[in-house]
């Protein structure tokens, strides 16, 4: 029987996950097309891999000619039984429960269609626009920019099959049945793909079986480091996957399986070697992210690298209401289904015949492409009405408007980017989406609080290296060096200090801050807001209320973190179908006590660089040194005191730091005693 194709990634929901099905990597391996489909599909080059394998063959024991020989061959000779039969299964009706309760019903009024730029971007057939933020830009997208030249499991099918499509606010009218029936021939094809999907895995697993049971029985040599390999040769990718499998067996039964007198990490590093060949990484990258994970997991980290992400747009409540916007666009020949009951506000879009980028209801601003995992920060945010909020690196604008939509539009947003160019982005959307109670700005945010301080929340997505949206920047895999490890980390520290400080702690409704990346590294998100917990008593890590994604380490490659950061939440492509993404929630609890002076105090970085702190001292200064003269008269000295005490006042008001006026004036006393000394 003609196998039909899986139902690939981009189809696949969002969120809440299945467990992480092995049988997933094992179908396609055993699907594996020839090397030559593969050096397509990836364009891996051929003669970097010569150059990579180090002087080493491919592949263990096997030929130049691909031929394989040892486990490999013998794995493969294994008879295959016959299919288990898949279970049928019910056209899935999903719904989703109320959790977000802020954004359900917005306020329909807003400015008239102000979009400046739209394009079109084929997408694997979707079209989308310009100006939304299908995701987080990560530091490169800052190059053309002064500033970056100098920086559980609720979507099982029971629960879906008792639940209606749309939350329940929105599903008590006849509108749901229209709704449905239009989806349906949408979610039957979809249905037939899952089925496929269901054979082709039962198949799968029911091959793995049998080879790990040949594997179990017969450990043999995967490591081999006698034959050099020939340097002009392209890998034999399916070979290298088949090893790739057969290392992680081992490395998973290693006392059973490991070859003697060959080490765990011998076998860890030619597991690296050969992600690096299959995949195109560099080493350092592979593994540093190789290190997240145990290596089963991390094989299906770097395998769900390789595929895009769903399409998902974001239901713009200040114009519009999810279910209406859903009529309209299945009217228009798009099928989609909600993102999933974590969000109510989340389209996922599987098909469409129009341009999602250039639609009415895209250009009227009642939705913005969005990754789902933007969404997030946001709801760990979850900002009050009329409260003060400062968004500090906010192009383009993704994550602003949707605050914006949770307070709608009431209270006030300081949207503020680095970028100029990127800000145009921003102010785009803000228009098209009728923000209105936003101000946009564009400072380096490090310089908040002196900007402005006394928010009720802050929200830090900060700029990152992008390791968690590789699959949509596949230059992240060869182009980030140490040093963008020890870059990153220290912008994305000062950012997080500063939004520390910027927060009032005695805020009624909040006083709260939220840090994010799209990055999954270690040094980026754990350790951030490891020196952050350091630098700053005066907050703690708080839950983000997001139920679900994965705790944060509490230890990691040898550090020990505090134990709150479990209270952080981590979210990886392969296991939720989303891009790579932290978020960390913070509650200030006391002021910000005056630190020492600029410069004084230098935080040390893990590889010996430091990160200046510029603490503001606002510890008030007392207006009473007031001379006893009643009358007023000369007094040098008292003088000489008060303009003091005014410039300490000026400078402050202008952010700068009051004791470099003592400084200045210590400075310029003994200029002026050596001056006169010199002229006496
Ligand atoms: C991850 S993106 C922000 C995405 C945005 N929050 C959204 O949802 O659309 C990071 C942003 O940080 C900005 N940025 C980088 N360094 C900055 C700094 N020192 N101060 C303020 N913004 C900065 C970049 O221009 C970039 O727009």
């Amino acid at each position: 029987m003609a196998k039909k194709k899986p139902l690939s990634r981009r189809l696949q929901k969002q969120g809440v996950p299945e467990p992480l099905n092995e049988s997933l990597v094992t179908r396609k391996r055993k699907a594996a097309p020839d090397s030559d489909e593969f050096d397509k599909r990836r364009k891996v080059d051929k003669q970097s891999f010569a150059a990579k394998s180090n002087g080493k063959k491919p592949v263990n024991g096997s030929a130049p000619n691909g031929k394989a020989k040892g486990i490999l061959k013998k794995a493969k000779a294994q008879p295959i039984a016959s299919k288990p039969k898949p279970k049928s299964k019910k056209v899935p009706v999903p719904k989703e429960d109320e959790w977000e309760d802020a954004d359900s019903d917005g306020d329909l009024s807003g400015d008239g269609i102000d979009d400046p730029d739209i394009m079109e971007d084929e997408l694997d057939g979707v079209q989308v626009s310009g100006l939304d933020a299908l995701g987080s830009a990560s530091e490169d997208e800052l190059l053309d920019d002064e500033l970056a030249e100098s920086g559980s499991n609720f979507d099982s099918d029971e629960e879906v099959k008792q639940q209606g499509m749309w939350s329940e606010d929105e599903d008590d009218d006849e509108a749901l049945d229209k709704l449905t029936a239009a989806n349906i021939e949408g979610l039957s094809k979809r249905l037939d793909k899952q089925i496929a999907e269901d054979e082709e895995a039962g198949d799968a697993e029911l091959q793995e079986t049998n080879m790990q049971t040949n594997i179990l029985g017969d450990p043999e040599k995967i490591i081999d480091d006698d034959e050099p390999a020939p340097q002009h040769l392209a890998p034999d990718l399916r070979l290298l996957r088949e090893r790739i499998n057969e290392t992680i067996r081992v490395l998973e039964s290693f006392s059973q399986l490991g070859e003697k007198g060959r080490s765990r990490s011998e076998y860890t590093q030619q597991l690296i070697k050969d992600i690096c060949s299959y995949y195109g990484y560099s080493e350092f990258l592979a593994e540093k992210l190789y290190s997240l994970f145990p290596p089963r997991e991390a094989f299906s980290f770097f395998e769900a690298n390789e595929t895009p992400r769903p399409i998902v747009l974001r239901t713009n409540t200040l114009r519009t209401h999810r279910r209406e916007l859903a009529q309209s666009l299945i009217n228009r020949g798009v099928n989609l289904e909600p993102v999933g009951k974590w969000s109510k506000v989340g389209l996922q879009i599987f098909e469409t015949t129009v341009p999602l980028g250039a639609t009415p209801e895209y250009l009227a601003g009642q939705y913005i492409l969005q990754a789902a995992s933007s969404f997030l920060p946001v709801m760990a945010l979850a900002p009050q009405e009329n409260e003060r909020v400062l968004d500090m690196a906010a192009a383009p604008g993704g994550k602003t408007t949707h605050i914006a939509a949770l307070m709608r539009n009431t209270g006030v947003i300081f949207a503020n980017d680095a970028s100029k160019t990127r800000s145009k982005g921003l102010i785009g959307n803000i228009h098209r989406l009728g923000v209105k109670n936003t101000i946009v700005c564009n400072y380096d945010a490090t310089e908040f609080p002196r900007v402005m301080g006394g928010f009720d929340r802050v929200l830090i997505d900060a700029p990152c290296s992008g390791t968690g949206v590789i699959s949509k920047d596949p230059s992240v895999k060869t182009n980030k060096t140490e040093k963008d490890f020890m870059k990153m980390p220290f912008t994305q520290k000062k950012l997080l200090l500063a939004a520390i400080d910027s927060v009032d702690h005695a805020s009624k409704t909040g006083g709260y801050i939220v840090y994010s990346t799209c990055s999954v590294t270690v040094e980026e998100n754990e350790m951030v807001v490891e020196y952050a917990l350091t630098k700053r008593p005066n907050v703690k890590l708080v839950s983000t209320g997001l139920v679900f994604g994965k705790e944060g380490f509490t230890r990691h490659m040898g550090k020990i973190f505090h134990p709150s950061m479990k209270e952080t939440r981590r979210y990886y492509p392969h296991a939720y179908n989303m891009d790579g993404f932290f978020v960390a929630k913070f509650k200030k609890i006391g002021p910000t006590k005056a630190g020492p002076i600029v410069n004084g105090d230098k935080a040390k970085m893990e590889n010996g660089t430091t990160v200046e702190e510029e603490v503001v001292d606002r510890t008030p200064i007392a207006d009473d040194e007031k001379s006893d003269d009643e009358f007023g008269g000369w007094d040098d000295s008292e003088d000489e005191k008060l303009i003091l005490l005014a410039k300490k006042k000026a400078a402050r008001r202008k952010g700068k730091d009051p004791r470099l006026v003592d400084f200045n004036a210590s400075k310029a006393k003994a200029r002026m005693k050596s001056k006169t000394q010199a002229e006496e």
